[in-house]
């Protein structure tokens, strides 16, 4: 009993969360309660009604077998048909009315819980909007994605279904038990014997039924991922000839889920036939001990007909009762799941941030920095400074930490040593929002939205202003590509539309960040997959258009960054080297080197 006691706290310590939405919506949920109530005493009403209608049977059997012989029986007859009538038409209001009410209830209360759906979704996908770049790669999409839909849906159900049918059971319950009670206590006892058997059925099997539903839905998104993969992987799979593999790859995913899926079927093909046998011996005992009774003369028989009718009407309270504790507690650890990240902190904040217009200066001191989640010593003791107007170049080996200055300098993560300063301030104490807006970011593994061009090089803008959005695009160096199209910029990309190649992306990638004309650029490699002679009309174009603002190119390439005002070589997380292009030739050390390599790779090819 302790332990069960243990495990409601739990329950309700989660589901707690829960209340300020049940008295945002107070309105609605205590018109419900009371809907709940009224159509619970139309549901025992009934039950009354014919107890009195069969006693007045038996009586008028009597009374019409007295007036044998006599003419008139017929008159008998036919007062004792219309009463029978009126006691039918009775319950068939009643039963009306009943329904009217279980209208309303479902009205005020399952609309609450989808008011309350609505709101934790979106307060749930507001606190991700919130959330760092750490958090999204300590958590899978799957993940993040489930919490939002399929926890909010169980939680849902707890607030809809689950509070409607536990009011409805407990009002019920008072009001049948009550009822049964007045009229014989033993009865009413051996009636209500095998409902907490049904209730515990029903939970243990519901249990069952969720875990096997549970298993299934696991092995439905490890097969849709199967698919999804395979498909996005097609090229792969055809110039490799596994498409026999995967075919019999498929087909085990699908065995296995098709397993799952009949141990499913096997529990639910119990489950309603036990809950028959539990309903009949119920009924059976009823008319046993209600006849037993009879024959005292301590009840009528029209009471059996009576208690029947109770204990038909509490079959479904008693289900219940069993299908909201399973429901309850799957709600409260979905919940529990939710408070997780509603409970998650950004680690890059800026709470009393200075907003201010940026220049534009940028300053590393001996910054040092760790990756939270891999420990990897991403950089060590960086330290370098950019003037306004002056393009800064990073060159290094893949995996020596240049992404990471990047990532650093965006705010994506706070360094772990050292400092970063912007004009002077320490890149902390700038408003985090009005910084980011003042800065472009083109990322390594460059990303656009499913939607047209044109929305996607606007991205940075409220407003869509096309002699704008064409300009980047002319800067960018793609906006031939672009009207070459059918539908020119309106040209849908992604998903659903066209797929533009690894240059063209890259390239409308740039448009975007030059569309924001921001005051601090950072490219982070992103001209690898540009020919050079368009690599350098982007970087002449950028020129013009970065004047007097801040740039910084990370590449593999020299050619891409040879006219830089500074180049920063970067080895095993920290500066090697650093000067222009003709002062590191003239070190002859790593610069040099990496140019006469790659000299030599162009005379080859
Ligand atoms: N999000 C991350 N979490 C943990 N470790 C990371 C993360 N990103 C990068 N690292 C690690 O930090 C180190 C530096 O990575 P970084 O991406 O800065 O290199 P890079 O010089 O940009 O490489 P490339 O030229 O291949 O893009 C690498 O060892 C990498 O494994």
């Amino acid at each position: 009993m302790a332990k069960l006691f243990t495990f409601a706290v739990s329950f309700m310590k989660h589901l707690a969360y829960l209340n300020k939405f049940f008295y945002k919506y107070r309105w609605r949920l205590i018109p419900g309660i009371i809907f709940v109530v009224i159509s619970n005493i139309f549901a025992v009403l009934p039950a009354q009604v014919i107890r009195v209608a069969f006693d007045l049977v038996t009586e008028n059997i009597a009374t019409y077998k007295l007036y044998s012989g006599f003419n008139r029986q017929h008159i008998v007859y036919d007062i004792f048909g219309s009463s029978l009538f009126l006691f039918g038409v009775l319950v068939l209001v009643l039963a009306l009315i009943r329904g009217l009410f279980l209208f309303f209830m479902r009205q005020t209360i399952i609309l609450m819980s989808r008011h309350i759906e609505y709101d934790l979704k979106n307060e749930i996908y507001n606190h991700y909007q919130l959330l760092s770049l750490a958090f999204y790669r300590r958590h899978n999409t799957g993940d993040l994605m489930n919490r939002v839909t399929e926890d909010v849906s169980r939680v849902r159900m707890y607030l809809g279904p689950g509070i409607m049918y536990t009011i409805n059971t407990v009002v019920l319950f008072v009001l049948a038990i009550y009822a049964m009670l007045t009229v014989n206590v033993r009865l009413a006892v051996y009636s209500v014997l095998p409902m907490p058997v049904l209730a515990f059925i029903i939970y243990y099997v519901n249990n069952i039924i969720n875990y096997r539903s549970e298993q299934i839905q696991e092995r439905l998104s490890s097969l849709s991922s199967f698919v999804q993969e395979n498909f996005s992987g097609i090229r792969v799979i055809k110039s490799y000839v596994r498409e026999g593999f995967v075919r019999k790859s498929f087909a085990a995913e699908s065995e296995d889920y098709k397993k799952h899926s009949m141990s499913l079927v096997k529990i639910q093909a119990m489950f309603f036939p036990l809950m028959l046998l539990l309903v009949g011996l119920s009924n059976v005992i009823t008319i046993y001990v209600g006849g037993v009774e009879v024959m005292k003369g301590n009840i009528t028989p029209g009471n059996i007909a009576e208690f029947i009718v109770y204990v038909n009407q509490l079959t479904f309270p008693v289900m219940a009762l069993g299908w909201v504790t399973s429901l309850i507690q799957r709600a409260a650890a979905s919940q529990k799941r939710i408070n997780e990240f509603l409970k998650e902190q950004p680690e890059v904040t800026s709470p009393h941030g200075i907003k201010k217009t940026i220049e534009g200066n940028i300053e590393f001191k001996n910054v040092s920095f760790t990756y939270p989640d891999t420990g990897i010593k991403a950089l060590d003791d960086v330290s370098f400074s950019v003037k306004p107007g002056e393009l800064v170049a990073i060159i290094g080996r893949t995996g020596s930490g240049k992404s990471t200055i990047a990532n650093l300098l965006m705010r994506m993560y706070d360094t772990t040593g050292g400092e970063i300063r912007v004009d002077n301030t320490l890149l902390q104490n700038l408003d985090l929002n009005s910084f980011r807006s003042q800065t472009g970011f083109v990322p390594q593994d460059v990303f656009l939205f499913s939607d047209t061009i044109a929305n996607n090089i606007a991205f940075s803008a409220d407003k869509l202003d096309m002699p704008k959005v064409e300009q980047a695009a002319k800067d960018a160096a793609v906006y031939n590509n672009i009207i070459e199209l059918e539908n020119g910029f309106t040209t849908l990309i992604g998903e659903r539309g066209l797929t533009l190649s690894g240059g063209q992306k890259q390239r409308v990638s740039i448009a975007r960040a030059i569309m924001k004309g921001p005051q601090i650029m950072v490219f982070d490699d992103c001209l690898s997959a540009v020919d050079t002679k368009t690599e350098e009309e982007i970087l002449n174009n950028l020129g013009r258009v970065m004047q007097g603002r801040t740039s910084i190119i990370i590449s593999h390439r020299i050619s891409t960054i040879k006219n830089a005002d500074k180049i920063l070589v970067i080895d095993n997380g920290r500066i090697i080297e650093q000067g222009n292009h003709n002062e590191l030739m003239q070190q002859k050390s790593v610069y040099f080197e990496l140019y006469e390599s790659q000299l030599l790779e162009e005379e080859n090819a």
